[in-house]
């Protein structure tokens, strides 16, 4: 069966990194006989500059047609001046909301060669292996009323709703449980439960569900405690569950601890396991069209599509393997502190490598 993945590169960065991506793909087409076919599609900038709307139906309608999306990154300086409902990051939010990809995976590993790249110490962060499992499709992102409105008194204000019904807390629960069970049986549940009804009622879903899982330790965790444990000690954690806002940034935080940003991946599903792929990073206007951006997040999002999306979990392997292979190779984008023994490569001479070193596999 050929699968079907739909590419969108966006703005910024995201084309550069896409196009590393691609050779990767056409790397295993090549190597080990995958049977993939590419569309293209626009979303986010570029997307508003040709058509005027970040998310055209006919981009949203190839989603829903691919067994899979890939993604770049959206957003930039040049759409900075449009209002919310305009811009480039709706068109990302449109995509998440209109296919129901409430389970957004980010894993967050640190590759043993880049222990000297990450901010914290070596022996803090050794064998950092842990999982943010972040609601995608709901909380102050997605709540209403939202806008900017103007009191009686003439006074303006800015005004989001964060809003999370049972089920909404059950399904992403589940989904943090059941990926404990696959690996290190823990799972810290975070909100902010001291002061917000919202995260109250999260932590009595989360709480119940727990008990479908008692070979899985809960424990919950204030989100401002988190962000701290986050650089304190990292490792305590396996399996982080939280919402929407808090895992945007958390994650980013998490993202440090392994070197780069340019280094995580993650996975957005729905309930039946159909996904969108993206770094979680953004277009990184500040170096855009240097070719200098770290294409690995992008490469592993690859890894995570073949797992998850296409049932293709060796080939998943292999991918993760090569990065590893480069890595220890000593191959580095400027993102990552190098050290002795490295050798500073772009854009694409990293993509090459990852490609190079999976044919060697072949
Ligand atoms: N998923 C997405 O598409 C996504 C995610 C985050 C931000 N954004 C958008 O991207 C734009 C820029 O946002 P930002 O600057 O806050 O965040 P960003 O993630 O784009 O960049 C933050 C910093 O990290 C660096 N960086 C990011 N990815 C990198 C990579 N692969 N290699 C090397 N360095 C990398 C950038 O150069 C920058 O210094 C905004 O419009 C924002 O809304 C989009
Ligand atoms: C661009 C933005 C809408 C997005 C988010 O906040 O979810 C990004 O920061 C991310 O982490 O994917
Ligand atoms: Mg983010």
């Amino acid at each position: 069966m050929t699968h079907k993945v739909l590419v969108l590169a966006g703005d910024g960065i995201g084309p550069e990194i896409v196009a590393e991506a691609r050779k990767v793909l056409e790397a295993l087409r090549r190597g080990f006989g995958l049977a993939v076919e590419l569309e293209e599609g626009l979303v986010g900038g570029a997307a508003i500059d040709a058509t005027g709307t970040p998310l055209p139906e006919a981009t949203l309608r190839l989603a829903r047609e691919a067994d899979a999306v890939l993604l770049g990154a959206v957003g930039g300086p040049k759409w900075d001046d449009l209002p919310s409902e305009r811009r480039p990051e709706k068109g990302l939010l449109g995509l998440r909301g209109g296919l129901g990809l409430f389970a957004n995976l980010r894993p967050a590993v640190l590759y043993p060669e880049l222990a000297a790249a990450s901010t914290l110490r070596a022996e803090v962060v050794a064998g950092l292996d842990m999982l943010i499992v972040r609601e995608l499709t709901g909380g102050i992102y997605f709540g209403e009323p939202r806008g900017i409105r103007t009191r009686p008194d003439g006074v303006r204000e800015g005004v989001n709703t964060m809003v999370y019904s049972e089920p909404e807390i059950e399904r992403i629960a589940r989904v943090a449980f059941e990926a404990a069970r696959r690996r290190g049986r823990r799972v810290c549940s975070v909100d902010k439960a001291n002061v917000l009804e919202v995260s109250a009622l999260w932590r009595e879903v989360v709480t119940r569900v727990a008990a479908d899982y008692p070979d899985v330790e809960l424990a919950h965790m204030y989100v401002d405690n988190a962000a701290m444990q986050l650089v304190r000690a990292p490792r305590q954690f396996d399996v982080m569950v939280t919402g929407n806002l808090f895992g945007d940034i958390l994650s980013d935080c998490a993202a440090m601890l392994t070197g780069s940003i340019g280094m995580l991946p993650s996975a957005s599903l729905d309930a039946a396991g159909k996904g969108m792929y993206e770094p979680i990073h953004g277009s990184a206007p500040d170096i855009a069209g240097r070719g200098v951006a770290n294409p690995l997040a992008t490469i592993l999002s690859v890894a995570m599509m073949l797992r998850h999306s296409l049932g293709e979990g060796e080939l998943a392997g292999r991918v993760e393997a090569a990065v590893r292979e480069v890595l220890a190779a000593g191959l580095r984008t400027p993102d990552i502190d190098g050290g002795e023994g490295t050798r500073r490569v772009g854009t694409k001479e990293m993509g090459d490598a990852v490609a190079a070193a999976l044919l060697a596999q072949a």
